[in-house]
């Protein structure tokens, strides 16, 4: 059979731009053909931020705002089909995340929102789009998040061994990859989106690049326990969370106002770190593969790797993706199980009543 060609777009809580992957499937096989990540301009950029906080008379403000993720994307797809010489028509579908604005799965009504035109996405590429993956799974009791389990599961699991994947990126979820062939998972809380808030506010830099400023400073154990005392982290699972949660007024509340900055973001790394870890806990875990831009500061990955052993913690580049792509390589994997009918939700994580086949279909 010839194999099919899928575009993954991601644009994730980080807001950093927008991944995108070319993925040749070749049931049960994937290839990644070429990746990019196109930058969101400052003023789009800016617009997602205040999009992101609740209470800035957004309904006039996002139509625009998705026309511009659309057009945003659909320039992405150009240059990537462009850098691996293909065309659209040999294209099956883009899986198209959208951009989460608001994620709110525990009220009584719970809703959560990815913006984008999906409409116009197709329009402008010619190419359909498969997209709106989290709501199906709400509608059945579910959390709509974490969905990239499935996809980890698919390439990531081995028969016998208890492995795990861990995405950090703005927010962390954790996939747990069991021996039995079995999968759960959940958001463990803040990736980097802490760590991003504090060093924008005290250095004017969009993240800590290579652990710079936390390897500044010491570890504040009594900041650190308070932090982990915050109801979310003696949940139990089925839970997921975002940045309308853990921002930088959240951190505020909790500090006492006299610590210094460095040891704030030192502390905050091994905040995230010991996060993961809690959640990873249990006996025989073998590997632990990390992706999202996590991987990239040194310190967070020595203390897991510290939290975690004798358990290997590396990039899932060892296991043959590299980091940076597995979010957006999972919405084209999605979007293939979409055309497949095939379930993208794993009930066990989302704790959705049953196992749904995810996405909407938009036609150009
Ligand atoms: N060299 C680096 N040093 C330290 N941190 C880095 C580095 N490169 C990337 N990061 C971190 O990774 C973040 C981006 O990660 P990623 O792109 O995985 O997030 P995302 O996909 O937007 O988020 P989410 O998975 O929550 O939707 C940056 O905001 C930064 O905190
Ligand atoms: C609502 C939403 O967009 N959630 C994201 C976010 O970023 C990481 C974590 O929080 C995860 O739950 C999810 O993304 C991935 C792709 C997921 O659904 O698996």
């Amino acid at each position: 059979m010839q194999p099919k060609l899928y575009i993954g777009i991601m644009s994730g809580t980080s807001l950093d731009g927008i991944d995108l992957v070319l993925v040749s499937f070749n049931s049960p096989k994937l290839s990644l053909l070429c990746s990019k990540l196109v930058p969101f301009p400052a003023s789009l950029q800016g617009e997602l931020r205040l999009l992101a906080e609740p209470g800035n008379n957004e309904v006039e403000r996002i139509g625009p705002v998705e026309n511009q993720l659309a057009e945003c994307y659909a320039i992405g797809v150009q240059q990537l089909l462009k850098q691996a010489n293909y065309q659209p028509e040999q294209i099956s579908a883009i899986g198209c995340h959208g951009q989460t604005i608001r994620h709110r799965p525990s009220q009584p009504q719970p809703f959560t929102v990815q913006l984008g035109n999906m409409h116009l996405l197709a329009a402008l590429t010619g190419i359909r789009v498969i997209a709106d993956f989290r709501r199906k799974d709400m509608a059945y009791g579910g959390q709509g998040a974490p969905l990239v389990p499935a996809f980890h599961q698919a390439v990531f699991a081995k028969l016998g061994q208890n492995r795990a994947v861990v995405n950090i990126g703005g927010i962390a979820n954790i996939s747990l990859l069991n021996a039995d062939g079995t999968t759960t998972g959940y958001d463990t809380g803040p990736g980097n989106c802490l760590m991003d808030d504090w060093v924008s506010l005290h250095r004017q830099l969009p993240f800590d690049k290579d652990g710079a400023f936390s390897a500044e400073g010491k570890l504040l154990p009594d900041l650190l326990q308070h932090l982990l005392e915050d109801n979310y982290f003696q949940q139990s699972a089925p839970k997921s969370t975002g940045r309308e949660y853990f921002h930088l007024g959240w951190l505020q509340q909790r500090l006492s106002g006299q610590e210094a900055a460095a040891d704030v973001q030192r502390t905050l790394c091994r905040f995230t770190a010991t996060s993961i870890a809690k959640a990873l806990q249990r006996p025989n875990l073998t590997e632990v593969y990390i992706c999202g831009g996590g991987v990239y500061h040194p310190l967070l990955m020595a203390d897991l790797q510290q939290l975690l052993g004798p358990a290997t913690v590396q990039s899932s580049s060892v296991a043959g993706i590299e980091p940076d792509w597995v979010e957006a390589i999972a919405f084209a994997w999605l979007a293939q199980a979409f055309d497949r009918q095939l379930p993208g939700n794993v009930p066990a994580v989302t704790g959705a009543r049953k196992a749904c086949v995810l996405g909407v279909e938009y036609r150009p």
